[in-house]
């Protein structure tokens, strides 16, 4: 098998570098043949995994964090072969994706793990926005997608120059940062052609995986396999409140909060009202859409984990 490994060097800084460097002599053994290509900079990773299977090679494993593992299946999804193999070695910062599989810490049962894994089908959300010109701008997410104080705390957590923390802690420090901020903007969320919320909303979640934020088990019954997408939408509430929300979310102590509502459906709108601005993320990497178009496409990408 032609095995193609793209590989962010800068993801999960210093413990991200020092998991790649445990993991890379174990690859001659267990992934034989494996060619590593590293990005060079931002968005590189996912024309990078088209070129790749455009070339050939029928097993792309990303190694990276959540907008890296974001990107590839992207790349893949785009590609003229999206069937193709992908696995994932995460060695990023939050690592969100990760927590939906019981993946062993250690370097050597990680690898071991990805090398003899069967292949399951697991879905894929598209993210549709159409431009002025008449084209339609299109991107995939694995995870979770969402808008609202998310998208302010994503575009925070991710700017390199002002890193207060690491990990986990990191996400929280800039959500308690972003929810002090943050005024909630009015949208309008639709699932399945039927109106679910209109109103302020603090944020809106389109979940495929159940974890976002570093460990924010935000949307639990989110089931990679189902053919479905789960959305959850906390509605605008004051800062204090949301803030108990936020201290609930690693232990879903959250479901059953009056402020929040869950749904279920394979095509999912978050926009604006006229007037409200939304900030949007996808995979944890800030996108440029103002508002979510997303449809699920089950069982379109070979996961091999
Ligand atoms: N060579 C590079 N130099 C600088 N930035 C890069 C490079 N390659 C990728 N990036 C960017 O790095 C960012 C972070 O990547 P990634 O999500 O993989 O790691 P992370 O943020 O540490 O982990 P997580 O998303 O799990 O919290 C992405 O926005 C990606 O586009």
């Amino acid at each position: 098998m032609n095995i193609a490994i793209i590989r962010n060097p800068v993801s999960g800084g210093r413990s991200g570098a020092r998991l790649w460097h445990a993991i890379d002599p174990l690859l001659a053994t267990h992934l034989p043949g494996a060619v590593v290509r590293e990005t060079s900079m931002g968005g590189e990773a996912g024309p990078l995994a088209v070129e790749l299977v455009e070339k050939g090679f029928d097993w792309i494993i990303a190694v990276g964090g959540d907008g890296t593992i974001g990107e590839v299946v992207d790349g893949i999804m785009r590609s003229s072969r999206p069937g193709t193999l992908f696995s994932f070695l995460p060695t990023g910062t939050g690592c969100d994706f990760a927590r939906n599989f019981a993946l062993p810490p250690e370097p050597d049962a990680l690898v071991r793990r990805i090398a003899g894994a069967a292949v399951r089908r697991i879905d894929v959300a598209r993210i549709r926005a159409p431009l002025a010109d008449g084209r339609t701008l299109e991107r995939h997410f694995v995870n979770i997608a969402s808008a609202g104080v998310s998208g302010e705390i994503v575009r925070a957590v991710n700017n390199r120059e002002r890193r207060l923390a690491n990990g986990s802690a990191r996400f929280l420090l800039a959500s308690i940062a972003g929810i002090l901020r943050y005024r909630p903007q009015g949208a309008r969320v639709v699932v399945d052609g039927q109106e679910v919320f209109v109103g302020p909303v603090t944020v809106a979640a389109i979940a495929n995986g159940a974890w976002f934020g570093g460990g924010m088990h935000v949307v639990p019954f989110a089931d990679l396999a189902d053919g479905m997408l789960d959305v959850g939408v906390l509605r605008g509430a004051g800062r204090i409140g949301v803030l108990g929300i936020l201290a609930r979310l690693y232990s879903a102590s959250h479901v059953g909060h009056p402020l929040i509502s869950f749904h279920k459906g394979r095509s999912i709108e978050i926009e604006p009202l006229p007037g409200e601005a939304l900030s949007v993320e996808a995979d944890g990497e800030a996108i440029a859409y103002r508002r979510l178009s997303v449809e699920v496409l089950p069982a379109a990408l070979s996961l091999k984990i």
